[in-house]
């Protein structure tokens, strides 16, 4: 077996039952179809799931009727630098050009880590970007936006308007990450999302390497 890899953090949380997923969306289940213990000859699971489950990758299909599917999307959004930001922003409110004046963007990837999510307990007020911090990290080379929640949106948002954003500058999307142990700094990201053609999101491992 291959040495136990070094400085990767695994920012993918554990897929069970108990993984949140949005209401009404279908949360993760498996059947065993058979079991060797039960005379099979192998052991086979089938599994039934949201495409938005735990950390994800967005298709723009998931906010935009002609939008690409997830597995058409180019790869290279989902592998790269990558900046992890810390940010204290008060729970159901918006992260704004304003809240990261202070930080020097390193990266053409960034992860916001807002800690306003609890991955199996669910909570309606957890923090989200805004169209603006969108379009000034766009303006600075940012071709992908990660959050530690299950949307860049606010929970209540109809709309959509950070979505909009991120598709009108060609950006990439991951949501779901974990990032409560993960110190700021610059990292590489590896989060590949499965080639689902004509799907509309789905699951990544993502891990991030320290450079
Ligand atoms: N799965 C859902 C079911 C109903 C309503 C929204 C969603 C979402 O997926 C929202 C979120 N913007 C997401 O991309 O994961
Ligand atoms: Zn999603
Ligand atoms: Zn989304």
């Amino acid at each position: 077996m291959a040495d136990k890899v070094k400085n990767v953090y695994d920012i993918t949380p554990p897929i069970t039952s108990r993984l949140c997923v949005w209401s009404g969306d279908t949360s993760f289940s498996s059947e065993t179809l058979c079991h060797l213990n039960q005379g099979g000859s192998v052991t086979l699971t089938t599994i039934h799931t949201t495409v938005h489950l735990g950390a994800h990758a967005d298709a723009p299909m998931h906010y935009q009727n002609i939008g690409e599917t997830i597995g058409e999307r180019d790869i290279s959004y989902y592998i790269g630098d990558c900046q992890v930001i810390h940010v204290e922003i008060q729970r159901g409110k918006f992260i704004t050009p304003e809240d990261i004046k202070g930080v020097e963007i390193l990266a053409e990837r960034i992860l916001f880590a807002t800690n306003t999510f609890n991955e199996n307990n669910w909570n309606d007020n957890f923090v989200a970007l805004s169209p603006e911090l969108v379009e000034e990290l766009s303006s600075k080379g940012v071709i992908l936006v990660g959050i530690d929640t299950p949307s860049v949106d606010l929970m209540n948002s109809k709309d959509l308007p950070v979505h909009k954003a991120i598709l009108a500058k060609d950006m990439a999307i991951l949501e779901g990450l974990l990032l409560r142990d993960v110190p700021e700094g610059k990292y590489e990201l590896i989060a590949l999302p499965l080639k689902l053609m004509g799907v509309d999101a789905s699951p990544v491992r993502a891990i991030l390497r320290k450079l």
